[in-house]
């Protein structure tokens, strides 16, 4: 069949979105990956399908594959591409946006200026739901890795994170050390391996080596995961500018008991069809 999709991204982070209101087809993991290749394929970090909502009370749901073709519980930078897409394509004319995932719903709120507000939810603390094996939470854990320790703190925005900080993002072993965190035994469902540097209480720096994918220009869970694990550690403020390599996201979090709220902007790039 002929599959009508947006391409989009947010900060660089980017995907294939597909309305799945309008159109029906299933996809399976291999198709994905076939997808997903940047030269084989459209090529994107993330596919995002747009369904209808499973409740009366929600807007649509919202399911995430990664480019390896694993389906994940959730995406900060698609979700706001998911709003910018479902207004364009007249599939709503809320500006508040009510989605289900497969981790808990989130709110999306278009903003005047075209950036999307996300309501991320409260972040995952307890070890057993991040997942993360430990014999007791901690605001930091000494993971072993290539025999030395590295301190991370271990964050779920319904998805996993492992949050290193580092000096200087951009001397950061993101490519040797991303990897053998991202599948290390203590996070049974791999994580993605965050690498921050606190450049002031109001500021952080930030690389991500993503849990399906590899290192991505930008990941919105993972700037939520590590402005909550810099909070945790009293070195942050409750807003903080989040610079990664596409760009920059503000993130809010007033602490425990709140949601993480991300606001940044999206965008379309292309809109296509291709035979599945
Ligand atoms: N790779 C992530 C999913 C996408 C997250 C990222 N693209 C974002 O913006 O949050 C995972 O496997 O949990």
């Amino acid at each position: 069949m002929l599959l009508r999709f947006t391409k989009m991204h947010g900060l660089g982070n980017d995907f294939m979105v597909v309305d799945m209101v309008t159109q029906s087809v299933r996809l399976s993991p291999e198709q994905i990956r076939d997808l997903a290749d940047r030269r084989f394929g459209i090529g994107f970090d993330q596919l995002l399908l747009v369904e209808p909502p499973g409740r009366p009370d929600m807007d649509f749901r919202y399911r995430i594959f990664n480019a390896d073709g694993s389906e994940v519980e959730q995406c900060g930078n698609g979700a706001r591409c998911f709003a910018r897409f479902v207004r364009d394509k007249k599939l709503t004319v809320k500006e508040l946006i009510r989605v289900e995932t497969a981790r808990g719903d989130i709110e999306l709120r278009v903003e005047k200026n075209g950036d999307i507000t996300v309501n991320m939810g409260e972040p995952i603390l307890d070890p057993w739901d991040i997942p993360f094996k430990t014999d007791r939470q901690s605001i930091t854990y000494n993971l072993e890795v290539d025999g030395r320790e590295l301190e991370i703190a271990a964050v779920s925005m319904g998805n996993p994170h492992a949050v290193l900080q580092v000096d200087d993002v951009d001397s950061a072993p993101v490519e040797k050390l991303g990897p053998v965190i991202h599948r290390h035994i203590r996070f049974p469902e791999r994580c993605n391996a965050g690498f921050m540097e606190i450049v002031n209480p109001a500021e952080i720096r930030l690389r991500v080596y993503e849990r399906g994918v590899g290192e991505t220009l930008a990941c919105g869970t993972g700037a939520c995961a590590a402005v909550v694990a810099g909070r945790l550690r009293g070195m942050l403020e409750e807003t903080v500018t989040v610079t990664l390599p596409g760009g920059s996201l503000s993130i809010t979090w007033k602490g425990e008991g709140y949601p993480v709220m991300m606001t940044g902007p999206a965008t379309r790039v292309y809109e296509g069809q291709t035979r599945v």
